[in-house]
């Protein structure tokens, strides 16, 4: 089984337009693992566009499955993860100003960086996954890091599946054998979604963990609207 870890995300940015705490991300957190999500991830960035470091603290306090915190290990994100010590904390490359995340780790060039960043988040019992292009390469070098797992950066997959390419998946299957044979753990996400997640999890072998937000949230908006338009006709008899 493949776990699904649902990314939070989008929550914080809707809640951050108006102020005010609607919709609650603490509120989503606990809905989503009532309805059988195995974890819940955030991506606190920099300028807290979303989600804000001090909903990483009071998540820590509802999470009661798998607590994923992503984000780049500046100090400031590393002093969070060791204090609120989530499962797992994925190391993702991105720079400040990224509207989203873009780019998987180059595991040879920032060997030792990722060295010594993953040695302190083991050293405090989290464990570590480090977001990585399809690229054999690079799942192969991520073994010298020290990391658990990697998370195979999906946007060339999502993207090439909704043009109808199929073959898009090849580098991913090809980065997943690799990490079976050197004894990484596989995780997975960036915009995954309904539409093609089926044909990505009959494809990995091994496939530990997916996180979906962006999609999971926009799908809750379409399949859950007629719902609540109808609910709120039947105030209005
Ligand atoms: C690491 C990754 O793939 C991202 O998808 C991320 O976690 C989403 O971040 P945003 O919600 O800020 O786009
Ligand atoms: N790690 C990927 C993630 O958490 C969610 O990415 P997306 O579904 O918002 O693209």
């Amino acid at each position: 089984m493949t776990k699904l870890s649902v990314n939070i995300n989008k929550i914080a940015t809707l809640r951050n337009s108006r102020g005010g705490d609607v919709p609650s991300v603490l509120k989503v957190a606990k809905d989503v693992q009532k309805f059988g999500a195995h974890g819940v991830t955030i991506h606190p960035r920099p300028d807290e566009r979303h989600i804000r470091y001090q909903d990483a603290r009071d998540l820590k306090e509802v999470v009661y499955t798998e607590y994923n915190i992503e984000g780049n290990p500046i100090k400031s994100f590393m002093d969070l993860v060791l204090e609120v010590k989530p499962t797992q904390v994925t190391l993702v490359p991105d720079a400040e100003d990224a509207i989203t995340s873009n780019a998987g780790w180059d595991t040879i060039k920032h060997k030792d960086f990722l060295v010594d960043v993953i040695a302190e988040f083991k050293r405090n019992g989290i464990r570590t996954s480090v977001f990585v292009d399809a690229d054999e390469r690079m799942v192969e070098a991520a073994v010298a890091t020290g990391t658990d797992r990697v998370e195979l950066y999906t946007e060339s997959y999502a993207s090439a599946y909704e043009q109808g390419d199929l073959k898009g998946v090849e580098p991913f299957v090809k980065a997943a054998i690799k990490a079976n044979e050197v004894g990484l753990g596989i995780n997975a996400g960036h915009d995954l979604s309904l539409e093609n997640i089926k044909y990505f999890k009959e494809n990995i072998p091994n496939l530990l963990e997916v996180s979906i937000g962006h999609a999971l949230i926009a799908e809750s908006l379409y399949l859950g609207i007629e719902n609540v338009v109808n609910l709120y006709l039947n105030k209005l008899k």
